[in-house]
């Protein structure tokens, strides 16, 4: 099938019969005035984070800005949030395959993140197939028949919110002007084309969580983008409204200026730990002094991700705006009713403290976790829908509590191949495109596994990357598990035969051992689907 595409614009991908509803004119049209009017300004600040990770590896240190101080010192507020983002105690995550979209929404979460983002596998047929479910799930209409089962929505549904890709994503099948466009501003241009007006008509709006930006230019971005699509839409300016995810290191330290930059679209924040984490080896790798622990020992309670999380929920209630938690990575355990308890206890004292310490709800991996959640907020907040009122001054964070990289110890050899593990296996089911993957009872996405990835390649390369018995972790070691591993990933994946597993690990043993850092894992991964 072949489609029109405006002037200047080329699609090269196969258009299946039902993409045309999605790549109509008018949405095409949509996605090449934003790129030709922003996308000059996504490739400087691309070069920017190159630059400011350079100067990072050669020693210098974030700090709060002096440039913006006259915006933390201010007293100003963000924007009425609309009703619909009132009650956001649960809200469920999850790619945009069409019987999650309507399980997700039949949750009894009060919203649902629909993930074009880490736990999607981008390929053109996720991408264009996510917008049909989202478009149909939007009027309602949305139903599916599979394994004997007919899914069709409540009458009660979560709200939708929509994670367009990240800034460093491209869309390689469409390119404007010869050059590939932007995959956030691809995906957020077809949702808002198809569905913010609908989505009014019925009572919410067009939202929108925002990923993994390093700076409040990064939000001045989205922003300018939001008014001029709501100018072109014909839609009230402040319409949109867009939670940010606190998780890079650098956001951390401008989460003030984020809200700000935002302020008339402002849904929040979310404190994305996986990213966070992930973000803070990436940026401090050749630091000789950074060593992180076992992927398993650093949690929300770790010295720098507690500072991260509290700076989070002070910075946004005292803007008026909702804190959200992020995600345990704990899944139910179906096969064996004891991990099964332990599990849901995890998930359990997550919310706990986050609803403690003052945050307005959190995320969920799994349909079975949202009323565990929703007790554990209820316990704090009662009937409230949030609790934005309640302020922390006591709550006093320092870029050296922001920085305090801890717990350096324990690497074991079980943590190493447990990274190894854990990559070749969530990489070899991206290839086959399936971004979110149950790996050793939990839930692993793109995040997750970058983080797995990044510590192999810093506990190589750092002082401190050695393992408890006292050998030093190595390029050759790691080698030497890779095809150990593989071999216990294709026993256990239930497609372990599809070869992508064999393509991930040779990509698992280049990316671990070769001297550059790859930026993000999706980046090479990408070229190959
Ligand atoms: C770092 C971050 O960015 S976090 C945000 C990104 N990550 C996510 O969104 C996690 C999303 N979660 C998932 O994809 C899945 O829960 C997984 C992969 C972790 C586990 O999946 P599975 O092992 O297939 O779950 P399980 O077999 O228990 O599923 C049971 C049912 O729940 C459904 N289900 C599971 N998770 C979800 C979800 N997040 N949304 C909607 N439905 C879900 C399944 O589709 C299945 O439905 P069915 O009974 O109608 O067939
Ligand atoms: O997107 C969420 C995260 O934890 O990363
Ligand atoms: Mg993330």
């Amino acid at each position: 099938m072949t489609i029109a595409t405006p002037a200047g614009m080329e699609i090269r991908a196969e258009i299946k019969p039902g993409y045309d509803q999605i790549l109509t004119p008018e949405a095409l049209a949509l996605v090449a005035k934003l790129s030709r009017e922003f996308e000059p300004r996504r490739q400087q600040l691309l070069a920017a984070r190159a630059e400011r990770a350079q100067r990072i590896d050669a020693g210098e240190r974030p700090d709060f800005l002096p440039s913006t101080a006259h915006i933390r010192a201010g007293d100003w507020q963000i924007a009425p949030i609309p009703q619909a983002l009132e009650c956001r105690r649960v809200e469920i995550t999850g790619p945009v395959e069409r019987k999650m979209v309507i399980n997700a929404l039949n949750s009894g979460a009060d919203s649902y993140m629909t993930d074009f983002e880490d736990s999607n596998s981008p390929n053109w047929d996720n991408q264009i197939t996510g917008q049909i479910n989202l478009r149909d799930a939007v009027r309602r209409t949305i139903s599916l028949e599979q394994g004997g089962k007919q899914y069709k929505l409540n009458d009660k549904t979560a709200t939708l919110v929509v994670r367009p890709r990240g800034w460093h994503l491209d869309e390689k099948h469409v390119l404007v002007d010869g050059k590939r466009v932007s995959g956030g501003i691809f995906d957020f241009a077809l949702f808002m084309y198809h569905n913010a007006k609908e989505q009014l008509a019925r009572g919410a709006g067009p939202y929108f969580y925002l990923p993994k930006m390093e700076s409040h230019l990064e939000a001045r971005l989205w922003n300018d983008i939001f008014v001029t699509t709501q100018e072109e839409l014909g839609l009230p300016q402040g319409t949109i409204k867009a939670t940010v995810l606190i998780e890079t290191i650098l956001a951390a330290f401008e989460m003030d200026e984020i809200l700000y930059e935002l302020r008339e679209h402002s849904a929040g924040l979310n404190a994305g730990r996986w990213d966070y984490i992930f973000s803070c080896i990436k940026k401090f790798k050749l630091d000789k002094d950074f060593c992180l622990a076992d992927r398993a020992k650093v949690t929300m309670t770790s010295p720098f991700m507690r500072a991260y999380a509290l700076l989070l929920l002070k910075t946004c209630h005292k803007r008026g705006a909702p804190a959200i938690g992020g995600m345990s990575a704990l899944i139910p355990i179906k096969s064996d009713p004891v991990k099964n308890e332990t599990a849901v206890a995890g998930v359990r004292a997550d919310k706990a403290r986050d609803a403690t310490d003052g945050y307005d709800g959190g995320w969920v991996a799994h349909p079975g976790l949202v009323d565990v959640a929703m007790e554990e907020f209820r316990k704090v907040l009662g009937d409230k829908p949030n609790q934005i009122d309640k302020q922390r001054p006591d709550v006093q964070v320092t870029p050296a509590d922001l920085l305090d990289f801890r717990p350096e110890k324990p690497i074991t050899e079980d943590g190493l191949r447990y990274n190894i593990n854990v990559g070749i296996h969530y990489l070899g089911a991206w290839l086959a495109g399936n971004g979110c993957v149950p790996i050793h009872n939990l839930m692993e996405d793109a995040a997750t596994a970058e983080i797995s990835r990044s510590q192999v390649w810093q506990w190589i390369r750092s002082p401190k990357g050695v393992l408890e018995d006292g050998r030093k972790v190595t390029a050759e070691m790691v080698r030497a598990m890779i095809p150990e591993e593989l071999a216990k990933v294709k026993q256990v994946a239930p497609d372990g035969d599809n070869p992508s597993y064999e393509r991930a690990a040779q990509i698992f043993a280049q990316m671990s051992t070769s001297d550059s850092f790859a930026e993000f894992l999706t980046l090479p991964l990408y070229e190959e689907i």
